[in-house]
């Protein structure tokens, strides 16, 4: 399938590709509200979305690979000349916007250096964790599980299966597709939209490279009663274990109750109906428990190649104290933890910190401690205990959301810190407002005083092949 979707490729659309990226793909991302989120109805109906001019006439299966993976007409190498690029691009930008904000000479070129990415090892099938929707299909099907292309506010949706995707592992495709086969037997109708009813929603699956796999099913329970939703689970449990889902060999099962699009567990527990708890994965020799509502990075060798990266760019704090800003399992303080003294991670998710604080652990890791918490309240009080005298260097890899200007703030304005390393997966969206806080003069009435930071190296790594999404490993000094 792969193979005929590359050999059917529309050269034209190939070399707009390749000739203007920025229209191309800014269209084609936006024409829909698909895939990674969880709720049609919440994102916003942009409604002058551009289509490209031949999306009408592409298959299905092509505009949802144009969607979610836009970029798998090129060849890799072709992928990661445009990735180095785009962030070229990106960091200009910065550097540009960082000219308006500080007193600093950033003239219109890079000042620092732009290194060549660092590709990823593994380039299709290389997910570990993959969200489905369900809604209605091509054939208006209701109960389809897939992606869905549309939106909710125009009334039109449609769910593609991803069976194409060239960055799906088959093991997720198979557990889709026989979710697909449980719901379409149950009774229940599915949750298509909030406000309609509705029940069966997205499914969430998460292999490791050892081959083990957790499904999570999440499901509004709208009017049911416990005991009625237990019949359905109980059906749920006899389908995977003992029916034609069995064939999908589920480590774990867990159902997540959810009447709000997206749920903690402390919100809405996850009950495991059977298997496992946790799923585990070794990123450089390192093991690392991961639960169900625990971020991971979602390529696990390029994980690896990213965390090197960081490792070098950290060399010249070795011995110090590391700040872990949005630590997730600890992964990357536990393996940055040989050349330190100490890690101190920070993490909002409960699970995430309790994973983190198994994981030094289980790793025989005795100098890291993890603090659950917003960053932006956790850390402004620890920053006043650490001495101004000792090393001490910052990691933050925050969510596409950014660092709340508190983070930045208490990190500024810390005379200790000389060199932070943000890593973030979208560099041109709020990230960049921190860079600029980062770099800017002082401002009074934020009481961000600290001695400005500037840019002084930065390294694309790519996690998501076939996507125009890369990391960007940006070290700042003072
Ligand atoms: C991109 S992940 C990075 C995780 C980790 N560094 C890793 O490499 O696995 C971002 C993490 O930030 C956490 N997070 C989001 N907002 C936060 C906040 N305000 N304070 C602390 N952590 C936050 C998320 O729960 C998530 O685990």
């Amino acid at each position: 399938m792969h193979e005929t979707m590359r050999v059917n490729l529309t050269y034209p659309l190939l070399k707009q590709i390749i000739t203007l990226p920025k229209v191309c793909f800014s269209s084609v991302l936006r024409h829909s509200s698909v895939v990674t989120d969880r709720n049609p109805v919440k994102r916003k109906n942009k409604s002058k979305r551009k289509l490209p001019a031949n999306f009408a006439s592409l298959s299905w299966e092509e505009r949802l690979a144009d969607t979610v993976t836009p970029l798998w007409r090129l060849s890799y190498a072709e992928q990661l000349k445009w990735k180095q690029e785009q962030q070229h691009n990106i960091l200009l930008e910065m550097t540009k916007q960082l000219a308006q904000y500080s007193s600093q000479d950033f003239s219109n070129d890079l000042r620092f250096p732009l290194l060549p990415i660092v590709p990823s090892p593994v380039t299709d099938g290389y997910r570990n964790k993959s969200t489905f929707s369900v809604n209605k299909g091509m054939d208006g099907n209701p109960k389809t599980v897939g992606f869905y292309i549309g939106n909710g506010k125009m009334g039109n949706i449609v769910c593609v299966r991803g069976d194409h995707l060239l960055n799906m592992p088959p093991k997720h495709k198979m557990v889709a597709r026989h979710y697909e086969d449980f719901i379409r037997l149950s009774p229940l109708s599915p949750c298509l939209l909030f406000h309609d009813g509705g029940h069966w929603r997205e499914i969430t699956v998460r292999t490791n490279s050892a081959g083990h796999t957790m499904a999570l099913v999440y499901f509004h329970p709208q009017q049911l009663t416990p005991e009625e939703i237990s019949i359905h689970k109980a059906a749920l449990v006899e389908y995977f274990t003992r029916g034609p889902g069995a064939v999908c060999q589920l480590d774990s099962l867990y159902f997540q109750e959810s009447s709000m699009t997206r749920c903690s567990h402390e919100q809405s527990p996850y009950q495991l109906l059977y298997g496992q708890p946790h799923i585990f994965e070794v990123v450089l020799g390192f093991k690392f428990r991961i639960s169900a509502d625990s971020f991971f990075q979602v390529n696990r060798a390029a994980a690896e190649a990213l965390y090197q990266t960081v490792a070098e760019l950290n060399r010249a704090c070795v011995g110090g104290t590391l700040l872990d800003v949005c630590c997730g399992t600890g992964a990357i303080g536990i393996s940055l933890s040989p050349q330190m003294e100490r890690v101190i991670g920070i993490e909002l998710i409960e699970q995430a910190v309790e994973d983190a604080r198994y994981n030094a652990k289980l790793n025989r890791v005795d100098k890291c401690e993890f603090l659950t918490g917003k960053a932006e309240v956790v850390l402004p009080n620890l920053m006043a205990t650490l001495s101004s005298h000792s090393g001490l260097t910052a990691v933050v890899n925050p969510s596409r959301a950014g660092l709340h200007y508190r983070v930045v703030r208490a990190l500024r304005n810390h005379p200790a810190i000389r060199r932070l390393v943000y890593i973030s997966c979208k560099p041109d969206g709020e990230a960049m407002r921190n860079f600029k806080e980062l770099c800017c003069g002082s401002d009074d009435q934020r009481k961000i005083l600290g001695e400005a930071f500037r840019p002084t190296v930065a390294v694309p790594v790519d996690l998501f092949p076939h996507t125009p999404h890369c990391e960007l490993v940006l070290v700042f000094e003072r």
